[in-house]
């Protein structure tokens, strides 16, 4: 049946409807196929067609079957009285909605869905938003393209450094660096002027910078002025910085404005690749990662410098509703006295925490630069681990911290997914 002939819908049923309303009426929430029938748009090429249900709208639209609750409908009704598209705001209250609500009448034309509710209000939804939106238009999306590497898979794919000026002054620039960086979680640019200043227009060029207890642009070098490792010319094994924040810094910015001197190499390992590795050797061990919380955690007594922060979370950070690796917490020099676990679970634990850290220890994962005055490095802090080779001489570096929502606005206002 064509839809056209459902016209009536709108005011009076027609007989091929009236048994989902007199259904409604009757209160039954679900309907069997044979009494719920199909409607088309037009002859099955251009394919539109739905279907109503007990408490939801089925509707074949583009190759796509997808099922819509009637409570999620009402709840989008993009009308000026239930949403303001200038604020791209909400303005229905959705606790009014009464959750057994059923449109009384349904239509669809070539391009639009229309739904008119019991009290007469009228729901238009484009059946192009209605595929975009749908969960089943969704679900085969990632959230965060990328590409996993390891030091040859880096070094294959040639990843340009982005120069200053083309990444100050062009969106081309910034666009082609921010796209780096999301893929592999750092990203260079190259021919800034060594100073503090010139680093900090960089950094506010994507972002806002995370002022922390190290303050809001960073110098540092190795005179201990600070109590941690970082501040001496020891070397740093491979970590991620501030695992003792509840939200650990999203970004990290690197530019070496002197090194007189030997070593000071810096080491970066992309700690989703060593994950993915854990997870097809002994997934089990991947999920103890993913579910046993820690403690990290900073305790500071230094001339002025008087710092408490705790930071509990997992090693392995996943969405519950898809397990996709969000946020990798790891520093062992950070990690505090583990009494958020049971005895039993303690020994698995450390077996699962070993196996993860001979998957980011292996060379071939290890991808060693030396950062030079005028080439700033932009650190993933939620995915990629840095550390350093030991060095002597006098060495400065200068940085921030960055939000990562922050670097995220950006690249979608530059049209990247993000
Ligand atoms: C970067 N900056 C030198 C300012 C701070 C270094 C913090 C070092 C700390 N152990 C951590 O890993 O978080
Ligand atoms: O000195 C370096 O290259 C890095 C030290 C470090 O890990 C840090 O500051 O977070
Ligand atoms: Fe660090």
């Amino acid at each position: 049946m064509w839809c056209r002939r459902l016209a009536c819908l709108l005011s009076v049923p027609c007989q091929h409807t009236r048994h989902h309303l007199l259904g409604l009426s009757c209160g039954r929430r679900t309907f069997t196929a044979a009494v719920a029938r199909w409607h088309h748009t037009a002859p099955e090429s251009l394919s539109c067609a739905w279907q109503l249900h007990g408490d939801h709208l089925e509707l074949r639209y583009a190759n796509t079957l997808m099922r819509f609750d009637f409570v999620w409908l009402r709840d989008h009704c993009r009308s000026a009285s239930c949403y303001n598209a200038k604020t791209n705001q909400r303005s229905l209250d959705t606790a009014s909605v009464d959750l057994s609500i059923r449109p009384k009448a349904v239509r669809v034309d070539e391009t639009t869905l229309f739904l008119t509710w019991p009290d007469g209000h009228v729901t238009r939804y484009g059946l192009q938003w209605l595929v975009k939106n749908s969960y089943e238009g969704q679900k085969q999306q990632v959230m965060h393209p990328r590409i996993l590497w390891n030091a040859e898979i880096y070094r294959q794919a040639q990843v340009p450094s982005v120069d200053c000026r083309s990444f100050l002054e062009t969106d081309e620039g910034l666009k082609e660096f921010l796209q780096n960086f999301l893929l592999y979680g750092i990203a260079f640019v190259e021919n800034v002027t060594p100073t503090k200043e010139d680093t900090q227009i960089l950094a506010e060029r994507i972002s806002l910078i995370r002022e922390t207890i190290y303050g809001r642009m960073w110098y540092f070098t190795s005179d201990f002025s600070r109590g941690d490792t970082a501040y001496t010319k020891l070397a740093l094994d491979r970590h991620t910085d501030t695992t003792y924040f509840q939200e650990p810094c999203g970004i990290q910015v690197f530019h070496c404005l002197k090194h007189e001197g030997t070593g000071g190499r810096t080491l970066l390992v992309d700690g989703f690749y060593a994950a993915e590795q854990v997870l097809r050797q002994a997934p089990d061990q991947f999920e103890l990662l993913s579910k046993v919380p820690l403690k990290h955690e900073y305790i500071e007594n230094v001339g002025d410098c008087h710092n408490h922060m705790i930071g509990v979370g997992p090693v392995l950070n996943v969405y519950p509703w898809n397990n996709e690796l969000y946020l990798i917490r790891y520093n062992n020099y950070d990690r505090a006295v583990i009494n958020t676990v049971p005895y039993d679970v303690v020994n698995r634990w450390y077996t699962a925490h070993r196996t993860l850290t001979t998957e980011l220890r292996r060379p071939e994962n290890e991808l060693w630069v030396k950062l030079k005055p005028g080439k700033a490095l932009f650190i993933d802090n939620w995915r990629v681990l840095h550390g350093r080779e030991a060095f002597t001489g006098y060495r400065q570096l200068c940085g921030c911290y960055l939000t990562r929502d922050d670097v995220l606005n950006t690249a979608r206002l530059l049209g990247l997914q993000a």
